[in-house]
């Protein structure tokens, strides 16, 4: 497995307050990855720091087969380098179909000057009709987006953004306010997506992360505190105090 992503020695003040301090994080590709830990250890504003959004008072962001810094880099480079990412609310367009979003993402791959160079293609629509299948909406490619359920959105935005074909999935909370059957369709749906990309789940929801079964870092107060199997962190002491036994 090859490095993708090399985040080293990061840290990030807001007004003062460390909210990352000397955080390093590798991830592998393909990789599945779950980050947890309590609220406030910085999962958020280091997905933010990965994306470009923030930008850190220090550290490395390297990336990809050069190796090159995504310090430099602005948040639409950055996702057309291949990091995708998924907020926890749906953003999809509730008037149109499932057909019409998905295809919308085909053919808007990664950035504004793809768009330029763009052809419609007989293509499109074997795309549209695979990325149905594989987020399991291939019975719901007519209906208005705005009648899915919460976690077929959800499914959707995760296939519109499959359409960009990411090297890195960054997915915040899928688990939240879902049924358990959808539970089980978005871990299977994650695990199969990180068979040839990289793909890392921020997560509370113990019970979804142990279906992930992939390795865990635990973050707490801007630091990986853990990192391994989930059997490995869950037992750990200072996991089970700042985290579990609350
Ligand atoms: N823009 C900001 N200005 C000031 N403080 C911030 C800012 N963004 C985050 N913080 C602080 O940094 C810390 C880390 O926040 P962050 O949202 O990354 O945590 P989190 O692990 O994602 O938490 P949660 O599980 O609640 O989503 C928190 O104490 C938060 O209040």
């Amino acid at each position: 497995m090859a490095t993708l992503l090399e985040v080293s020695g990061v840290s990030v003040t807001f007004d003062g307050f460390r909210a990352i301090n000397n955080l390093s994080i590798q991830m592998g590709e393909p990789e599945l990855r779950a980050v947890i830990g309590p609220n406030g250890a910085g999962k958020t504003t280091f997905m933010d720091i990965v994306t470009g959004k923030t930008k850190p008072d220090e550290g490395r962001v390297i990336w990809g087969d050069d190796n090159i810094s995504l310090l430099g880099r602005n948040e639409s480079q950055i996702a057309r380098a291949g990091i995708g990412r998924k907020f926890q609310k749906p953003t999809v367009f509730e008037a149109q179909t499932v057909r019409e979003n998905l295809q919308m993402a085909v053919k808007n791959p990664r950035g504004p000057f793809d768009v330029l160079f763009w052809r419609k293609s007989s293509g499109t629509e074997a795309r549209i009709l695979e990325l149905a299948e594989e987020v399991g909406l291939l019975d719901h490619l007519d209906r208005p987006s705005g009648e899915l359920s919460h976690g077929q959105k959800q499914w959707l935005e995760i296939g519109m953004l499959l359409a960009q074909d990411p090297r890195l999935l960054l997915v915040d909370e899928p688990a939240a306010g879902m049924t358990p059957q959808e539970r089980e369709h978005t871990t299977d749906l994650l695990k199969r997506a990180a068979q040839t990309r990289a793909v890392m789940v921020v997560e509370h929801d113990m019970e979804f992360v142990r279906r992930l079964e992939c390795k865990v870092t635990v973050l707490h107060e801007g630091s990986v505190l853990a990192e391994g199997s989930l059997d490995h962190v869950t037992s750990n002491p200072q996991v089970i105090e700042v985290y579990l036994g609350r």
